[in-house]
């Protein structure tokens, strides 16, 4: 229970690490509550809200992943490298393609609902 409560401890400093130093993480947090939000306004389906927590999920995550990936390339060397920026640029492409593949499900989802108010 000890060891499990400690885990909880750190990764929680994780999540606090990754807010206070990453405003990109803010920002879609913010991009996400606001999606919630019009969610809610025009009353998706449980499966269209499962999509859109999951894509939201991903995006989130996979900045995580980045901040993590860039913290320890950092600790690795301060000079410039070739493979330095290749794993930073890797892990940056993998969260535009996750915000990218976003914004399409988002479109999907939300796109007839407004299309069908405004008619
Ligand atoms: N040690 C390095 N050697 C070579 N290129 C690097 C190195 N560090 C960073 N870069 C280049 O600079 C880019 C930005 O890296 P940086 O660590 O500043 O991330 P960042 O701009 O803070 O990203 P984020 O906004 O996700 O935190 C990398 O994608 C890479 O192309």
């Amino acid at each position: 229970m000890r060891k499990f409560k400690e885990s909880y401890r750190y990764a929680h400093t994780g999540i606090r690490i990754v807010f206070k130093t990453q405003r990109n993480f803010t920002i879609q947090l913010a991009i996400m509550g606001m999606a919630f939000l019009l969610a809610a306004f025009l009353g998706i389906s449980r499966q269209e809200w499962m999509v859109l927590v999951l894509v939201s999920a991903n995006v989130l995550v996979l900045e995580m992943i980045n901040t993590a990936l860039e913290t320890a390339v950092d600790l690795v060397t301060q000079e410039y490298h070739d493979l330095a920026e290749r794993a930073k640029d890797v892990a940056a492409g993998a969260v535009l393609l996750m915000a990218l593949v976003s914004v399409v499900l988002g479109a999907m989802i939300f796109l007839p609902k407004i299309l069908e108010i405004l008619k």
